[in-house]
């Protein structure tokens, strides 16, 4: 094995043939889903029989809050407090339900000290943590031969002591796949993966890049990411990448992009451009961060280095993160050179080789995602967030890649941008023969300003002699859609398609999608736009996409009561004689031995959940003119046991079980009918929970998404509040007992709800909320979110980085503020401290003005979480309260 330390260097680098990386820590692929079938309600089964991996939880090494947010946040921290926590997490003894004296101190404003709530809800929702969900799989042809397939599982559970995801690799041989698919292989013990950021098997299979953060003491010297190369049985080389050359890797699964070569002895990948040096001042120094000046200052004790200029970034998510830009790795020669050429003012990624020249053409190209700093559709100069935001402008640009050879030339080479005036191009993928470069465009979020809308699928016609030019041509294979037929396909909905994602034909593309409610896998033949539903047509589980070997697929599917189970799919069209009309046909590998714990398997035992289709009477329908279905919206009832929704005469009242309304954000995203462990964790508690896809969702067409601009906290209102008639009419909930939970634009609803429906809801429960949109304008990093869900077709035009009076008071009529003095319900609000998305003093604004009309309000802030309060300890801690909230209003109340 060979180590290299690369400070800066010319590299080599040729060959195609990209590989997607696999986020270790990230999220992973899909994003929305499907349903809606011709009867008007499809129940779900009960729970698969899924694989878990009972793995122990080791060393305790919780993080802790820095001293000024602890100080900050102190007092508004009333529940669980650091010590008790843990007592709770290691010893699994909790006291006393809630403690009656800290309602009374919060509605003064005050905290008691802390009391400790939940013993059983504690222990339940830890054992939910154990069971792993299914992130990753790569398959490769066995090298046993014979037409076996190899798969490598990545999966993962919370690792709740070390407040971290626990990942770890399984593998399994499938000898048979197209044949006998109930005979495989698993090995014998999964392994834990530590410390890794990604990790990219080659094309071929036969190498694998580990990408690791450096150990900053190496002997090696100090470095900012260590790259392993990895064959068969032995570890080929590693790479030390200095901090001169290059930042930490973008292992964010958007910037994201790690692409080998087509001879497999390069990479290219994205990181983070170099700091620039700090300024340092002192006695005897004033500098501008020259190197030795500042190994001077740190070895004198008289100077100090300053904090340099601001640097924006891309918001919520990235804060402190610096430009990514591209780089290639020489596995030859250890050598890391930067792609040049490429201008200040683009950040890329998402990068992938195009397919190698012809000998003695141009040279080798990579492909990359560029989008510019500054958001072209809205009249402003400054980085709006990324994170969730679909409708930043972007194209796809070709660059010639560095080799050793050509260094010098390098410095005159400019990218070529190959998708002209289309407003956004993202995920660029070569057919197999190289000839069709396909990509996604969300140019109708660009263009309309939603930050998320119905995709598009375009394909570039590659030029075989490898040169490439600006005008080459480009078409659309699948169009946005604006008005499904019901039931009918309702257009691409996609965040991620996988490295290799073809069937064997080399036309026919396969990647996930939402389809109303669910997740599904698409099959899209790139030569004529046809489109297939691959996945079951009989369940309204959700599918997502891990694999395609030949035509053998790798899925994982999950439902709100199956945990993640992994799926073999075969592909049926070829065979003469299969009788059934089924093109795909499906089966479990299960792993073997593998249990849940007995109150997991208790409470899934007996949950059910349905998709139900709830008439919008009372709406002007939007497809009127298309001669489109009645509008409706879709709404999916998770009930925590079996239980019949029109119930016989005289049933009790009390036999109906408590109801949680689950409010999506975004709000252009969507409740999916996917396995989620928190909200399983509020059903075993023995609450119904009902999640609406309001107008506005994705996965329902694009006219149906756009309806909602403009009409926040009325529209979306309305929706929930039929869907809440729809299913107390059903018998499936009793007035008096619901509460409603939402987050962010889900949290920006409940507030207006309770608000303005003060009767219909015993309780709310906000996480990071939108409550004054008036506020949240001036320190949001998407202030042209709040002037496109504010002001509809009008924000392009109306956006300013001052807004005016005016657009201030539209703003403040438009939020749930505007309804404050209506709300009299008991209110929990989880706060993120470093949310830069809604920033927590959008929440406590309103939290203090609740109190000071003498609500009970609880709030707990987590010193050191983003938007999305996800961090495990912090996660667990919010639904423990969320848990133990609803409980305390929700079952004592009512009948
Ligand atoms: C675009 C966006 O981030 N909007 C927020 C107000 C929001 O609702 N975010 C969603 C994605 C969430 O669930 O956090």
């Amino acid at each position: 094995m060979e180590v290299v330390k690369c400070g800066a260097c010319a590299g080599a680098g040729s060959g195609s043939g990209g590989r997607g990386g696999i986020g270790i820590g990230g999220a992973c692929v899909g994003r929305n889903l499907v349903r809606a079938y011709s009867p008007r309600r499809l129940s779900g089964p009960g729970p698969a029989s899924a694989p878990a991996l009972g793995v122990s939880s080791s060393s305790s090494s919780s993080s802790s809050p820095s001293r000024s947010c602890r100080r900050l946040f102190s007092e508004a921290r009333p529940l669980l407090s650091r010590r008790a926590f843990s007592r709770t997490l290691c010893r699994k003894r909790v006291v006393s339900a809630m403690d009656q004296s800290s309602e009374k101190s919060a509605a003064s404003g005050t905290t008691a000290t802390t009391e400790v709530t939940g013993a059983k809800e504690a222990e339940l929702l830890q054992a939910f943590c154990g069971i792993p969900s299914i992130d990753k799989a790569w398959t490769s042809s066995s090298r046993r031969g014979s037409g076996g397939v190899d798969v490598v599982v990545a999966m993962s559970s919370v690792n709740l002591q070390a407040n971290a995801k626990r990942t770890f690799i399984s593998t399994v041989y499938i000898p048979d796949p197209s044949g006998n698919a109930e005979d495989y292989h698993w090995s014998p013990f999964p392994f834990e993966l530590g410390g890794a950021l990604l990790i990219v098997p080659s094309p071929s299979g036969t190498k694998l890049l580990i990408v690791r953060k450096a150990d900053p003491i190496a002997k090696e010297g100090p470095a900012a990411i260590k790259l392993e190369i990895w064959g068969p049985g032995q570890l080929l080389k590693e790479l030390f990448v200095a901090p001169s050359v290059h930042g930490s890797l973008y292992a964010d699964g958007w910037f994201e992009g790690v692409s080998w070569s087509n001879d497999e002895e390069s990479i290219a990948y994205v990181a983070e451009e170099p700091s620039a040096p700090l300024p340092v001042y002192g006695q005897s120094l004033f500098a501008t961060g020259q190197s030795s000046s500042r190994s001077e200052a740190e070895s004198d004790a008289s100077s100090w280095k300053g904090q340099g200029e601001w640097m924006e970034d891309w918001g919520e998510s990235y804060t402190g993160k610096r430009r990514p830009m591209l780089f290639v790795a020489s596995i030859n020669s250890g050598c890391v050179q930067r792609v040049e050429g490429i201008p200040k003012d683009i950040s890329v990624g998402q990068v992938v080789w195009a397919p190698a020249p012809p000998p003695g053409e141009p040279a080798q190209q990579l492909i990359f995602v560029g989008w510019p700093s500054y958001a072209t559709n809205f009249s402003t100069a400054r980085k709006l967030g990324m994170k969730y935001c679909y409708n930043r402008p972007c194209a796809l640009y070709a660059i010639e890649a560095p080799s050793e050879s050509r260094v010098v030339a390098q410095a005159a080479v400019h990218p070529v941008k190959l998708t002209g005036e289309v407003s956004s191009a993202v995920i660029p993928r070569f057919s197999p023969d190289g000839t069709q470069l396909v990509f996604l465009s969300a140019k109708a979020a660009v263009d309309s300003g939603a930050h998320c809308a119905t995709n598009s699928l375009n394909a570039i016609d590659w030029p075989t002699d490898g040169v490439v030019s600006a005008n080459l041509p480009m078409r659309e294979v699948v169009p946005v859609v604006m008005n499904p037929r019901e039931d009918g396909f309702p257009g691409l909905y996609v965040s991620n398609i996988i490295a290799q994602p073809w069937l064997s034909d080399g036309s026919t593309l396969l990647f996930t999608s939402a389809w109303r409610s669910m997740q599904v896998i698409l099959a899209v033949n790139i030569e004529s736009g046809a489109i297939t539903r691959i996945t079951p047509h009989d369940t309204i589980a959700s599918w997502s996409l891990l694999g395609v070997q030949d035509d053998v697929v790798l899925a994982v599917s999950s439902s709100p009561t199956s945990p993640p189970c992994l799926k073999l799919g075969n592909n049926l069209s070829s065979s003469t004689n299969t009788g059934s009309g089924k093109k795909w046909d499906w089966s479990n590998i299960n792993i073997p031995s593998l249990k849940f714990p007995s109150k997991v398997e208790t409470a899934l035992a007996t949950m059910t959940y349905e998709v139900l289709q709830v008439p919008l009477e009372r709406a002007e329908p939007t497809n009127s003119e298309s001669g489109g279905p009645k509008p409706s919206i879709e709404v999916i009832y998770v009930s925590p046991r079996i239980f019949h929704s029109k119930q016989p005469q005289g049933a009790k009242k009390s036999d109906v079980p408590p109801l949680i309304v689950v409010l999506h954000g975004g709000p252009h995203s969507v409740s999916q009918t996917t396995y989620s462990r928190p909200l399983v964790f509020l059903s075993a508690l023995g609450f119904s929970l009902l999640h609406v896809n309001y107008r506005g969702s994705t996965g329902f067409g694009e006219e149906a998404l756009q309806s909602l601009r403009g009409n926040v906290g009325r529209q979306d209102v309305d929706d929930v509040l039929l869907a809440v008639e729809h299913v107390i009419s059903e018998g499936l909930a009793e007035r008096q007992r619901i509460g409603v939970l939402g987050g962010s634009h889900g949290g920006f609803l409940t507030s207006h709800l309770i608000g303005q429906a003060p009767d219909a809801f015993v309780t709310g429960v906000l996480r990071n909320p939108v409550c004054n949109l008036s506020s949240m304008i001036g320190v949001t990093d998407i202030p042209d979110w709040c002037y496109v869900e504010t002001f509809g077709k009008d924000a392009l035009s109306a956006y300013s980085d001052a807004p005016s009076i005016s657009d201030l008071s539209m703003f403040y009529k438009a939020s749930p503020i505007a309804h404050l003095s209506k709300v009299k319900v008991p209110t929990l609000f989880l706060l993120g401290a470093q949310d830069r998305r809604v920033p927590a003093s959008n929440g406590l604004q309103y939290v203090q003005a609740l109190r000071a009309r003498g609500l009970e309000v609880k709030v707990i802030i987590f010193p050191e979480d983003m938007h999305a309060i996800d961090r495990p300890q912090s996660e667990f801690e919010s639904f423990l309260n969320i848990g133990t909230w609803f409980k305390r209003f929700l079952l004592n109340s009512g009948a």
